[in-house]
């Protein structure tokens, strides 16, 4: 540590802190996540090493960038590189939401970061707005693999119990306790952050368990009352449709990221491939 000048906090999560650093040698910026003591305590211990086994095994421009690990009086120490800001700071800013081609360019990153941790079976299940760090030029770089893990063969009979994640981004599977879940998990959450950026509001803001579920059942209950919007035509080519005054692009909305039964939704890697990326009129590629 003796290496790096600590420049103040920029995040405290459950499991430690992180601060903002400078290289004292080279001047890099870096973020250093310092974790709890581990010894003592074996879920601090499974979250740093899980995270750290993730991490040097996942490398994408759009994934945040280990550097280095260190375990010094026996805590764990993980230096990424800085990245400037947060999707929850841009949100912060733009309480209304973000414009349709920024959520549009963000969503694309997003997903081609949790495709490639999908193709490695590897499912985040924390994916949230404090968790999409955005670098200068608007770059997408997903970060927190403390909850991340890789998928068991089906024929493993692997079940997953210690899901504690964000609530507001819960896939309905996990609110009623499938111990089987699986990738979906995140083409969920991934839904639910594309509406938030559009809106500037989270989708499904439930104070308890049993409240989160009623926000996603009345949603789902007022589908039917849906209307479509065909005087934009930007959007309009898109399928949108307007749900209390949100513009939600109908294809994401119902075909896809947001479906109840997670097998209807789509893979990541099909969603790369929506028109909202690739009309000549959305090129963002
Ligand atoms: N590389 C980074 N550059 C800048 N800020 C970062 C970086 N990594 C993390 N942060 C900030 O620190 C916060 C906490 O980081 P992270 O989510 O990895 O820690 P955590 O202890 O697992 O938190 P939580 O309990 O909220 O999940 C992030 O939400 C982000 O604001």
């Amino acid at each position: 540590m003796e290496r790096y000048e600590s420049l103040g906090l920029v995040g405290e999560g459950s499991y430690g802190t992180v601060l903002k650093c400078r290289h004292r040698e080279s001047g890099r910026l870096v973020a250093i996540k310092k974790f709890m003591d581990s010894d003592d305590d074996k879920t601090v211990k499974k979250i740093a090493l899980r995270e750290i086994k993730l991490l040097r095994q996942l490398r994408h421009d759009n994934l945040v960038n280990l550097l280095e690990v260190w375990k010094r009086r026996r805590r764990w120490y993980l230096v990424f590189e800085f990245v400037e800001r947060t999707l929850l700071d841009d949100l912060e800013k733009n309480p209304n939401g973000l414009d349709l081609n920024t959520s549009r360019q963000y969503l694309y990153q997003i997903l081609r970061a949790v495709a490639f941790c999908h193709q490695q079976n590897i499912i985040h299940r924390d994916i949230k707005p404090e968790n999409i760090l955005i670098s200068q030029g608007d770059l997408i770089k997903l970060c927190d693999f403390g909850f991340a893990r890789t998928m068991t063969m089906p024929t493993d009979g692997g079940v997953y119990t210690d899901y504690v994640a964000t609530r507001w981004y819960r896939a309905p599977e996990l609110l009623v306790g499938d111990t089987k879940y699986g990738k979906p998990v995140d083409v969920w959450a991934v839904g639910c952050l594309l509406l938030e950026m559009l809106t500037g509001q989270p989708l499904f803001p439930g104070d308890s368990d049993l409240d989160q579920i009623f926000h996603i059942v009345r949603c789902f209950g007022k589908q039917i009352s849906l209307v479509k919007i065909s005087k934009i035509s930007t959007l309009s080519t898109l399928n949108v449709i307007v749900l209390n005054n949100t513009v939600i692009p109908w294809c994401f909305h119902s075909q896809n990221c947001l479906q109840m039964d997670p097998e209807s939704r789509a893979h990541c890697s099909e969603l790369l491939d929506h028109p909202l990326f690739t009309q000549d009129s959305f090129n963002i590629r």
